[in-house]
């Protein structure tokens, strides 16, 4: 087939893709998005974000309904795990309905099943199960993402990855009774609180020192004290091996110089992920960094037309951080490819969803330097929305420019984390103060209030 024209060729078709496609559909341009899935939004809904987030949120009712046994909520509950499974498929088959029918309705904007390749800064083959068209396009955006880092381990093929947990139809269908977890990272203890809460013995494996490492340590040692009986915690150890043994699995590690091994019944490994280059990228000339695709806050590569955003840049590898920078790549190429939107990657929310969560934004005291914020605090003890869900442990602190008293930076271990780090990242952007947050009127009795009660504890 002759080459066909479009201005903008997605190379992916997840959050660092779609929404710069649709805004530029919108203002009368042809888009066609690439993607093996076929479908749209790339890995957060495939095996990411929202089918965790499925099982995250059953997990924490079951475990609301058991704290609330002995407060009004007497009976039975038990887990069917096959079901739970069910539902996370019945959310990610719903919102697949939803995307498929935004595409339709939208003119000018195509979705094609297949994989990209750059040919040169212009063109692109796209091979799929009807043979490899080949594409002109004025602007290119790699949006490829990235997949699970599968280690050099011996026996890291007996392990199962977060692929194989949250995909459509996933690997497992019943709850195992022990299980052991490579990796101590978001993935890595997330999956491991899940399944601590449902009542699996979780033994969680961390090569460095730390737990969720790069994070303001008082957040996460509060967030530690906090976690699920049920999960043991071994840092700095040395994982050796995975044996298969009779269909169980045999974990061998190295602590403190000593082999220790539990068999158990399934091993996850969760030791990180890595960007997916297109094939092609590199041989044009594009430029790759420690994190993925090289690019600025405009997100362009040494090409102005190319643009690479989300996971495949690998500088905030989060669902929202890759919308935001895909709309930067929107209005950029609008501006005819002259840098007028940039991405800012130092304030996004980040929430750990496990149970229960941590949260943060912005400067935090471990990147600031001792002394160089003023700190608030509000502890979840004297909440009345905690003390009424029984939930009381955790808090909330802000941190502000001393002498401006200007927000720079939040987190919240515990209640309703995840939704509170949005209220102060508004804040944050709105370029609020602590007099500011202390103003205003939130509702009682909700969690909310604790960010202007923190704010009123400085005055
Ligand atoms: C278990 C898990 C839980 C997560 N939970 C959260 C969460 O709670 N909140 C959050 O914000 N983030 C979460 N994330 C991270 C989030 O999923 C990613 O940050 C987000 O999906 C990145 O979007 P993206 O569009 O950059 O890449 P992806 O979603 O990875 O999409 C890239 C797409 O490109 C396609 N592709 C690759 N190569 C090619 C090619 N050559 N041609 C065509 N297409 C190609 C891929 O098939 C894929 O569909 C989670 C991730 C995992 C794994
Ligand atoms: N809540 C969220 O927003 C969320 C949830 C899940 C995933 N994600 C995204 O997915 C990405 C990948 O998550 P992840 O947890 O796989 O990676 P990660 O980089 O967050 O954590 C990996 C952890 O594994 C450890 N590790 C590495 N090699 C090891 C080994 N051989 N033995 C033991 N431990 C080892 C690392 O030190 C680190 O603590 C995250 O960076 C994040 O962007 C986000």
């Amino acid at each position: 087939m002759a080459t066909q024209e479009v201005d903008l060729l997605c190379i992916g078709a997840g959050g660092a893709a779609y929404p710069a496609a649709f805004r530029l559909a919108k203002a009368g341009h042809e888009v066609l998005m690439v993607d093996p899935k076929g479908v749209m939004s790339g890995n957060c809904l495939y095996e990411g974000c929202v089918p965790s987030k499925a099982v995250r949120e059953t997990v924490a009712l079951y475990d609301d309904v058991q704290r609330f046994q002995s407060l009004g909520l007497q009976g039975h509950i038990a887990v069917d795990f096959a079901a739970l499974m069910q539902h996370k498929d019945a959310v990610q088959s719903r919102r697949y309905a939803q995307h498929a029918e935004e595409l339709a309705a939208t003119p000018r904007i195509r979705l094609c099943k297949g994989v990209a390749r750059l040919l040169d800064a212009h063109t692109v083959a796209v091979d799929s199960d009807q043979g490899t068209d080949t594409y002109r396009a004025a602007h290119i955006l790699i949006a490829s993402g990235s997949d699970v880092f599968l280690p050099p381990l011996p026996g890291a093929e007996l392990c199962l990855t977060s692929h194989d947990l949250y995909k459509p139809g996933p690997a497992l269908q019943s709850l195992p009774d022990e299980m052991v977890i490579i990796g101590g990272g978001y993935i890595g203890l997330e999956t491991a609180t899940f399944f601590a809460r449902l009542g699996t013995r979780v033994t969680l494996l961390q090569k460095g020192e730390r737990i969720l490492a790069g994070m303001d340590p008082a957040m996460v040692d509060q967030l530690l004290t906090l976690l699920p009986a049920g999960l043991q915690i071994h840092t700095d150890v040395e994982v050796q091996r995975v044996e298969d043994q009779a269909g169980r699995r045999q974990v061998v590690w190295r602590d403190q110089g000593r082999e220790v091994s539990q068999s158990v019944d399934v091993v996850v490994l969760a030791v990180g992920r890595h960007p997916v280059i297109p094939e092609g990228a590199e041989s044009i000339g594009i430029e790759l960094d420690h994190h993925g695709i090289g690019v600025g806050s405009a997100l362009q590569t040494r090409y102005p037309h190319i643009y690479a955003a989300g996971d495949v840049n690998g500088r905030v590898p989060l669902f929202h951080a890759a919308v935001r920078q895909s709309l930067v790549v929107a209005h950029n190429i609008l501006a005819g490819n002259v840098p007028t939107d940039y991405a800012d990657f130092s304030q996004v929310p980040t929430t750990v969803f496990t149970l229960p969560a941590a949260a943060y934004i912005g400067l935090t005291p471990d990147k600031a330097g001792s002394g160089a914020l003023l700190e608030a605090q509000y502890s979840f003890k004297e909440d009345a929305r905690a003390q009424i869900l029984e939930r009381r442990e955790g808090e909330i602190r802000l941190f502000f420019e001393p002498d401006t008293l200007r927000l720079k930076g939040g987190w919240i271990v515990g209640l309703d984390a995840g939704s509170l780090i949005g209220q102060i990242g508004t804040a944050l952007a709105a370029g609020m103060t602590a007099y500011d947050l202390a103003r205003f009127a939130d509702q009682h009795p909700m969690s909310a209030e604790g960010v202007s009660k923190a704010a009123r504890s400085l005055f």
